[in-house]
């Protein structure tokens, strides 16, 4: 079994700048302090044609203006870190319309760094903290996706012809003849990355003055000897070239030609986020090289961010809902991760779930003192580490799947009782006197409704339903059901959860609600279903007893 992770969403505004004409109508509600994430943080912007009408969305963390090179880093990145000294993949990539900020945010300048020299010296730090019996091998490779080619850039273009993508016997996609770089020093680095960030393709546009043209992926596999095992973790780190509007980038053919080819692969991209979010069959990874090489961070095996960067501008304001739709599409992918080890003594390479418990850290105590000093929000523990701790830093598939089923109804209660009081209150507002005070909480009043039995129509459409579980057996086998049929199932215990509700059988529609839970734990609409159920539920109870 592999763990499954979502893709975790930031978004970045960049600061306006000189003479830009800003777009008043967006903005940051609680951005992400420094060192902590906040959980309603959200971006709100208006449509752009029609003003009356504010979109808000809400990601992992939202970054203001202010905010520093640093606090991304350590916020966002420094935990991969650790993740890919474990042996697992991680990638980031920077996403977002041209000028937006994302070469500020993934290279940065020599004076604000950004992520990539910043995970460089991350990983060689935690390289020099290696216990003496174990020892690591740092490499880096770097590519461009220029026109749907790929180019490596660490040699001269003109010794570098456009190299082909293929797919090993295992389903991996690599890069054939790409060329690789030790790493041992940070200026071994500095030399390296360079020069080869001067042969990307980038160049003046009408809307960036210093635009990238091709897409950027520069990997670092880190390979970790142990007394017995060897693990191979790789952290992809992606500029994507922005998408932009052709007709303002510039008339000049070869602007145009590159800026049809960025907006293509940028389109199957969002053509394969759609896909995967659709449960489909085909997934059009191969209809583009930046799909086909970023298919492990769609949907694979790789642990995956998505910096949505964000620009001020005026003139970008459609494009940026784009970049915020798109962002918001992208939420619901979950990748398998799985940790990439092989044993020293058999040659072959073993998959291993990453939520089994590590006995012990490849950090000798004392390093992990020194790390836990040093960055005390990412502890160097066995367990997966991640941006937030604790049981709300998993996923939620995964989140209910460790819990009992006390914890399961506590949480739900609590959330749906923190919603609907939030509800009421608004309820309240516009009703007035007409609702009586809150003498119960809304979900101790649905535990106490009065218990119908199921009619025969619904029963005769839940037994498949049920059948279907008990041939299935263990919770087990439902974490192995796919995620469409786990989804249809969902889905039809809602439709009966609701048809009860229609007949007001609340005990009912609850039971069948919370069975849909374990089919599709933590989906959106499910939730927004339930907060809608014990709303009725308490509307119903509250203008019954009225008329009584
Ligand atoms: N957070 C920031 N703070 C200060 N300046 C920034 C920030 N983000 C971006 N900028 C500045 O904005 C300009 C555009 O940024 P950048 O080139 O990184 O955009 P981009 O999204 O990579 O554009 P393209 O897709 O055209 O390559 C640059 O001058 C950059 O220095």
């Amino acid at each position: 079994m592999r763990s499954v992770h979502p893709i975790r969403i930031v978004a970045r505004l960049r600061p306006p700048l000189p003479g830009e004409l800003c777009d008043s109508s967006l903005d940051i509600e609680n951005p992400t302090p420094p060192t902590q994430n906040q959980s309603q943080q959200y971006i709100s912007i208006k449509n752009p044609r029609d003003s009356s009408q504010v979109f808000k969305f809400q990601f992992n963390s939202c970054y203001g203006a202010d905010s520093t090179q640093n606090h991304i880093f350590s916020n966002e990145v420094r935990y991969l870190i650790d993740i890919i000294f474990q042996g697992m993949l991680a990638t980031v990539f920077a996403y977002g319309v041209t000028s937006s900020g994302k070469t500020h945010t993934m290279q940065g300048t020599a004076d604000d760094p950004g992520i990539i020299p910043r995970a460089v010296e991350e990983v060689l730090q935690h390289k020099s903290q290696l216990p003496s019996s174990a020892s690591a091998q740092v490499a880096m490779s770097y590519m461009e996706i220029y026109k749907d080619e790929v180019y490596d850039l660490l040699t001269q273009r003109e010794n570098s012809p456009k190299l082909s993508v293929r797919e090993n016997s295992a389903g991996e996609v690599f890069v054939a003849n790409l060329s690789s770089r030790k790493i041992d020093d940070i200026s071994d680095f500095e030399t390296i990355y360079f020069e080869a960030s001067k042969r990307r393709s980038v160049a003046s546009t009408n809307l960036n003055r210093v635009s990238s043209r091709s897409h950027a992926i520069l990997t670092l596999t880190i390979k970790v000897s142990l007394e017995n095992k060897t693990l191979t973790g790789k952290l992809n780190l992606v500029d994507l070239a922005g998408s932009e509007n052709n007709k303002i980038t510039g008339n000049d053919p070869t602007r145009m030609a590159e800026s049809s080819a960025i907006n293509k692969s940028l389109s199957v991209l969002g053509q394969v986020v759609h896909a995967l979010n659709q449960g489909a069959s085909r997934i059009p990874y191969r209809d583009s090289k930046l799909t086909r090489l970023l298919q492990d961070a769609l949907g694979g095996s790789s642990l995956g961010l998505l910096i949505c960067n964000i620009s001020p501008a005026a003139k970008f304001r459609q494009d940026t809902l784009n970049t915020l739709n798109f962002a918001v599409r992208t939420k619901n992918i979950q990748n398998k991760v799985v940790v990439h080890e092989k044993e020293n003594v058999a040659s072959q390479q073993t998959n291993t779930n990453v939520s089994t418990p590590r006995k012990s850290s490849i950090f000798s105590p004392d390093a992990q003192r020194k790390r836990a000093a040093n960055h005390p929000k990412h502890s160097n523990d066995s367990k997966l580490p991640q941006p937030h701790t604790h049981l709300e830093s998993f996923p939620p598939s995964e989140r209910y799947l460790m819990m009992s089923e006390d914890e399961i109804n506590k949480r739900i209660a609590r959330a749906v009782d923190a919603e609907v009081t939030r509800r009421l209150a608004e309820e309240r507002a516009k009703f007035g006197s007409q609702l009586g005070p809150v003498t119960d909480t809304p979900h101790s009043m649905v535990a106490s409704s009065a218990h119908t039995p199921i009619d025969g129509e619904v029963q005769h459409r839940e037994e498949p339903l049920e059948s279907r579980t008990q041939q299935s057996g263990s919770e087990c086998r439902l974490a192995d059901m796919s995620p469409l049929s786990r989804k249809r199932t969902g889905r039809a215990y809602v439709a009966l959860a609701r048809a009860q509700t229609e007949k007001n059988n609340l005990q009912n529609a609850l039971e069948l609600y919370r069975k849909a839970e374990a089919y599709v734990p933590g989906n959106v609409k499910l939730k927004e279903r339930w907060i809608l159920f014990v709303v009725h539920v308490f509307m119903h109870m509250t203008f019954s007893d009225a008329k009584c």
